[in-house]
């Protein structure tokens, strides 16, 4: 009874004082326990946190150590082998986008007449990698060594060129194909842009520093209607994504050429086809169908206007590459400095004959012995121009570019190829 009074009135007041600051006093204690033990809890969290991300980081680059597809002693003799020249006053380049169709091609022809001649190919998936790993075998059979790498990875090409002094670079690593930036934009930026200035500034730093020959396009004549193009005339009115990345590739390469002295060399190719071609393009895809007999779309222009290209042969497309080669004159800076001016040329690498795509596909019924199934539809706003036609004048006269294989000629090589290639027989589904 007295412990329950004393409990519910105390007879010193003080006692309650005391004991309430008792129990504060043991709230604080284990209040701030528990938050030291909580403050401790998160270090040890943050602690392991960070330990994970940094043996994430470790397991990473060790794994892109060890995975990488270049770099080691072998590799770098393989590289070296490759370079070699086999010619008086040869050249030893390196091919970008070597396992692409142009630049198989080129590769080879310069490895056969003496030519030191490096690849470098990312081999991405934008068309089939097979074809690409295809042709990498075919170069390896002429002596050509392709490292599998981006333009875009600045080491990889200071490796490069640590390993070899390379004379000239032949760029024709980009993301190809007119109508495909409407779904990947960011590829064009990536290749066309970011790529072409890593690689810029690889050459700009390498010493001596290698001349530039580059593949622009005919594209960026864009919406232009005056005929045949020259170049000299406006291409300030791109008509796609694609195009606005090889015009500002034009721009790029004067300022390099205006600030390090690099001589630079750009080529307008004209719808370029032929055996080991990219399976995006139009004659390409219309082959695959009409073999097994699946429609064809062929686009038509304003007002049932057929659309024409000037479709250019790949051997005289390589005959312009290999002069442009010949005659690029030096580049001036060493030391990442200009030490005097240093060419800079455009070119169209064109036929000058312009063709209808309707026209494209009667050629190819004829070789293939089939008819088309076509669909005729309106051309989609989608990049393409309604026509391209060539004014070959400046490099026929600068680099003897004279084109000597028309339409009917180049697509019954192509259909050859075509069927050799994918082993096509009579009546067997591709
Ligand atoms: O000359 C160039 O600079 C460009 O040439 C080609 O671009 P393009 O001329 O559009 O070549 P294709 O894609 O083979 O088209 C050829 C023609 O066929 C038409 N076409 C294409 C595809 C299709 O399904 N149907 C069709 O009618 C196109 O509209 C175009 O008129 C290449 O794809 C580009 O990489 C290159 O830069």
């Amino acid at each position: 009874m007295r412990v329950l009074e004393d409990e519910l009135f105390p007879s010193t007041p003080g006692k309650v004082k005391i004991e309430r600051a008792h129990t504060i006093n043991r709230q604080f204690h284990r209040c701030f326990a528990s938050t030291s033990t909580m403050f401790l809890w998160a270090l040890f969290l943050v602690a392991l946190t960070a330990s994970y991300l940094s043996f994430q980081s470790f397991v990473d680059t060790s794994s892109r150590y060890f995975t990488a597809s270049w770099g080691g002693l072998q590799w770098e003799k393989q590289v070296r082998a490759s370079a070699q020249i086999r010619r008086p006053e040869g050249f030893s380049v390196l091919v970008t986008g070597a396992a692409g169709f142009v630049g198989s091609h080129v590769s080879v022809v310069l490895r056969k007449r003496g030519d030191g001649v490096v690849g470098l190919d990312n081999f991405n998936s934008y068309y089939d990698p097979s074809l690409k790993k295809a042709r990498k075998a075919r170069l390896a059979e002429h002596g050509v060594f392709v490292v599998e790498g981006d333009v875009n990875d600045s080491r990889l090409l200071a490796k490069l060129f640590d390993v070899v002094a390379f004379t000239h670079v032949m760029h024709l690593a980009a993301q190809a194909g007119v109508r495909y930036a409407i779904e990947n934009p960011a590829s064009y930026v990536h290749s066309n842009i970011a790529g072409l200035v890593t690689l810029l500034e690889a050459c700009k730093s390498a010493d001596p520093q290698p001349a530039i020959v580059w593949a622009s396009s005919s594209s960026v004549y864009g919406l232009n209607d005056k005929v045949p193009f020259s170049e000299s005339d406006q291409t300030d009115r791109p008509a796609s994504l694609y195009a606005a990345t090889k015009k500002a590739g034009e721009e790029i390469t004067h300022t390099y050429n205006h600030i390090y002295g690099l001589a630079i060399t750009g080529l307008r190719f004209f719808t370029v086809y032929g055996p080991w071609g990219r399976p995006d393009m139009a004659y390409f895809s219309f082959t695959r169908n009409i073999l097994q007999g699946k429609p064809i779309t062929v686009y038509r222009g304003k007002d049932r206007m057929d659309l024409a290209r000037d479709f250019t042969y790949i051997d005289d497309i390589v005959k312009g590459c290999v002069a442009s080669l010949d005659t690029s004159g030096k580049s001036t800076g060493s030391g990442g400095k200009k030490r005097g001016p240093a060419p800079y040329r455009i070119y169209n690498l064109g036929n000058t004959q312009p063709v209808t795509v309707p026209t494209l596909v009667s050629i190819l019924e004829k070789h293939l012995k089939r008819k088309a199934k076509k669909n005729v539809v309106e051309m989609p706003g989608n990049g393409d121009v309604p026509f391209t036609h060539a004014n070959i004048s400046l490099a026929r006269r600068d680099l003897g570019y004279k084109p000597s294989t028309d339409l009917q000629t180049g697509l019954k090589k192509f259909v050859k190829w075509y069927v050799s290639y994918y082993g096509y027989q009579r009546g067997k589904n591709l």
